[in-house]
């Protein structure tokens, strides 16, 4: 069972993106933080700025969309260069029509959870994607502290996954770091966005390298991966 480490560059230093990336080499995905000021209370990124560090850097972008009207703007990411485009149920009219717009562009589809929408009701939907989102903090900033009550719902999600036998990534998102992200993997997360982890470390490709040990190691021992 293969693990992903993506770096959120909401914690690197925005003056200097390209370089950032570069500084987290190793990560499998580069994670892009979109807040519009509306869906969540901060003001981050657009467009402009996805097409700029599309180009800047080799590692595929995965951009995850904090806004509004997520079915308007979430196909303009694909076009921008990311190679998988999350948008949050909770902004989306038509999540079914949206994650086939995202797919037929060319891009991996995802959908976000916050912590206080369930999994349950998208359970029809989950063969549209190609990644589910756990929000592990309520959106919105960078550097917040885990919340563990969400263990139970990354478990209900990889129980779902399993039982439609669906190839689909399940990524959490906030406050994963060194004390966290193995009851993560454990309760069945495959992809690990890291953003103080990574940017805070003295040595981002180091602390990239060292969660992806951890959450390894943790996957190897968890009950839902010993049974594949
Ligand atoms: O989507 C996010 C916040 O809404 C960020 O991706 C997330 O918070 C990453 O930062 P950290 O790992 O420091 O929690
Ligand atoms: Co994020």
């Amino acid at each position: 069972m293969a693990v992903q480490i993506n770096p959120s560059i909401l914690s690197a230093d925005f003056a200097r993106l390209a370089e950032e990336a570069k500084a987290a080499e190793g990560a499998d995905w580069l994670h892009v933080d979109v807040m519009d000021n509306h869906f969540v209370p901060n003001l981050t990124l657009g467009v402009p700025v996805v097409e700029s560090l599309a180009r800047a850097t080799e590692i595929p972008l995965d951009c995850h969309l904090m806004i509004e009207d997520a079915d308007r703007w979430a196909p303009q990411y694909v076009e921008a260069g990311a190679g998988s485009v999350t948008f949050h149920a909770e902004a989306a009219a038509a999540p079914v029509r949206l994650a086939r717009e995202i797919r037929a562009k060319g891009a991996r589809a995802s959908m976000a959870l916050k912590p206080a929408t369930p999994i349950e009701p998208y359970e029809d939907l989950l063969p549209e994607l190609d990644m589910v989102l756990i929000m592990t903090v309520e959106p919105g900033f960078g550097g917040q502290a885990f919340l563990d009550i969400m263990l139970p719902k990354i478990r209900r999600t990889r129980e779902l996954i399993t039982k439609h036998g669906l190839e689909l990534w399940l990524q959490v998102d906030g406050g994963v770091s060194a004390s966290t992200i193995e009851r993560c993997a454990d309760a069945g997360a495959d992809v690990f966005v890291a953003g103080s982890a990574v940017y805070g470390a003295e040595d981002p490709a180091e602390a990239v390298r060292a969660l992806r040990d951890q959450a390894r190691s943790a996957t190897a021992t968890a009950a839902w991966a010993c049974a594949h």
